[in-house]
């Protein structure tokens, strides 16, 4: 069978996409994912997503990452999925979807999209970190010299250690770079590695660092390696409500695979 896909990504996080409103997708079949998102012998991608109906939104996303398993929220996905329901006349300039952690908003104008998050109630603050859970979970650490800072090995023992276990966590480290902007660079869980980008990420960054009064500021800039996002949001007592993730989120190509 040949299946029809479309190529995004945000800030260098990359994605397949598949319209499948019509539901023939095998949304079991774990190797077919994986294979898709192989960099060698698929399209490439650090993950794939579904577009498909909704009973009560405009759609609803399925997102898997490139290991081939259904995972938790994806903040850069979303925002391409937007980008990509606008594409297909979907939704015009604005959208509301369900995704695995509940309902989102999403404002398109041009190629950037702004994404509103979930509640965020619990931000843990440790003696060497800082986890929460932004749609998915984050552990953010505070590091000296993050350009040369061995992200892959350092986020491999984190994501597999004490106390996060066989779930795992992804794995944020940063630098402070001014009062309102950090420098961010994520090893994701179910990538297995480094990515360029990671939008729930960043949001657990902003809001950790505004936590941990590394920022006094409610809209924070957070440069990746991808490139620039920017996150804000309000504080409601211990709740963060009104989270926006906002940054590029570009088509790249379209094609036919035989799968
Ligand atoms: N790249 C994503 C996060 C995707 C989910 C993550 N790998 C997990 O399984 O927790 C983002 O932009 O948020």
């Amino acid at each position: 069978m040949k299946l029809k896909f479309y190529k995004y990504q945000g800030t260098g996080n990359d994605f397949v996409m598949v319209d499948n409103r019509s539901k023939t997708f095998p949304v079991t079949n774990t190797s077919l994912v994986k294979r898709l998102c192989d960099r060698k012998f698929g399209i490439g991608a650090d993950g794939l997503i579904l577009l498909e109906e909704d009973a009560t939104t405009d759609f609803k996303m399925v997102y898997f990452n490139s290991d081939g398993n259904e995972s938790t929220m994806c903040g850069n996905g979303g925002r391409c999925l937007v980008a990509f329901a606008n594409k297909l006349g979907v939704i015009n300039n604005n959208a509301t979807f369900n995704a695995i952690d509940g309902l989102h908003y999403a404002e398109v104008a041009d190629d950037v999209v702004s994404l509103q998050m979930i509640d965020v109630d619990a931000v843990n603050i440790e003696e060497t970190h800082t986890f929460l859970n932004t749609g998915s979970p984050h552990h953010v650490q505070l590091v000296a010299n993050l350009t040369e800072y061995d992200v892959f090995s350092n986020g491999k023992a984190i994501r597999n250690g004490s106390p996060y276990f066989e779930e795992g966590t992804n794995v944020n480290f940063v630098e402070k770079m001014s009062d309102d902007t950090f420098a961010v660079r994520t090893y994701e869980r179910g990538v297995e590695d480094e990515t360029l980008s990671c939008g729930t990420g960043v949001t657990a960054v902003a809001l950790a660092m505004y936590a941990n009064q590394q920022t006094t500021k409610n809209a924070v800039n957070l440069e990746t390696p991808g490139g620039t996002l920017t996150v804000s949001f309000e504080q409601d007592g211990t709740t963060y409500k009104n989270i926006f993730l906002k940054g590029k989120a570009t088509f790249v190509f379209e094609g036919e695979i035989e799968c």
